[in-house]
C-alpha cells in the first residue's frame, strides 16, 4: 500500500471507511484513560475521521497526521472550519482551533512532535497497513510517543485467506509482538460486527470482530 494507493482512493471517492458518526466505542472507552484535558493527542493516518472533533471536544490538543490533501480539506469544509496554513519539513500544517492536521507521511514525523503526544487514537490506521509496514510503524510511532502516552487501539480480527485488505486483520498475538518492547497493551472489548458490516460479508468474510486495547508505555521501556 504505497502513497499513490490512497491519494487514488480518495481522488476516486473510495472512501468506505469513513464514517458519518463518532465511533461509538472512542466515546465508551477514552474516559477510562484519564487523560488530562489539554494534552496532545495523535490521530495517525486520520482521513477526515469525526473522531477527530469529538477528541477536540473533550479540550484535547488535536494532532492528526494524513496523506492525502483531498482528505484534509474536506474535513474542514464539512466541519465548517477554515483553517490557517503553512509548510514545515513534516508536511502542510491545518490548524483551527484545537485542531492541527499534518498533511504528510507519517514516517516523516519528528521525534520531537511524537514525545509531545501524550495521547494516541488509531482506528482503522494499523489495519490499513500491509504486514510488512506494521512493524515498522509501531516502532516508529508508539516507540517515541511520551513516556507516560496512553491510547486507544482498535484493530479488525477475521480469517484474512477470506478477503484481501486493506483493512487487514491484525490478530491479537501479532498486537501484543508489535507493542510488547515498549508498550502495554491490553485488551479491554472484542466484539463481533460482521451483522453490521453488511460490505465484508460481501467480501466474503464469515466472522469479523472489533477490538479494542488500551495502550500504554511500558515502566522503564526502552524507546524506539
Ligand atoms: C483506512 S483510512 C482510515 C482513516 C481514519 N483513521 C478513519 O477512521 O476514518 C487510512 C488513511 O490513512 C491515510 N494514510 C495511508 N498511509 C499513510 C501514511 N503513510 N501517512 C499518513 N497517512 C496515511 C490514507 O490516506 C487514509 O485516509
Amino acid at each position: 500500500m504505497d502513497a499513490d494507493f490512497w491519494l487514488e482512493r480518495w481522488r476516486d471517492g473510495q472512501t468506505r471507511f469513513h464514517q458519518d458518526r463518532v465511533t461509538p466505542l472512542l466515546q465508551k472507552y477514552w474516559p477510562s484513560l484519564s487523560l488530562e484535558a489539554g494534552s496532545r493527542v495523535l490521530v495517525p493516518l486520520c482521513g477526515k475521521s469525526l473522531d477527530l472533533v469529538w477528541l477536540a471536544r473533550q479540550g484535547h490538543q488535536v494532532l492528526g497526521v494524513e496523506l492525502s490533501p483531498l482528505a484534509v480539506d474536506q474535513f474542514f469544509a464539512e466541519n465548517g472550519l477554515r483553517p490557517e496554513a503553512r509548510d514545515s519539513a513534516l508536511g502542510r500544517h491545518h490548524v483551527a482551533g484545537n485542531i492541527e492536521i499534518i498533511c504528510g507521511d507519517i514516517f516523516a514525523l519528528d521525534q520531537a512532535t511524537l514525545a509531545a503526544c501524550a495521547g494516541v487514537y488509531d482506528r482503522a490506521a494499523l489495519v490499513a497497513l500491509p504486514a510488512g509496514m506494521r512493524e515498522r510503524y509501531v516502532r516508529h510511532v508508539y516507540g517515541q510517543l511520551s513516556d507516560q502516552y496512553r491510547g486507544l487501539l482498535l484493530t479488525l480480527d477475521y480469517r484474512q485467506e477470506q478477503m484481501d485488505g486493506p483493512p487487514f486483520s491484525v490478530r491479537e498475538a501479532e498486537v501484543l509482538s508489535l507493542y510488547g518492547t515498549h508498550s502495554d497493551a491490553q485488551v479491554i472489548d472484542r466484539r463481533s460486527i460482521l451483522d453490521k458490516e453488511p460490505k465484508f460479508a460481501e467480501r466474503g468474510l464469515t466472522g469479523l470482530d472489533t477490538v479494542v486495547y488500551r495502550l500504554g508505555r511500558k515502566a522503564a521501556a526502552s524507546t524506539a
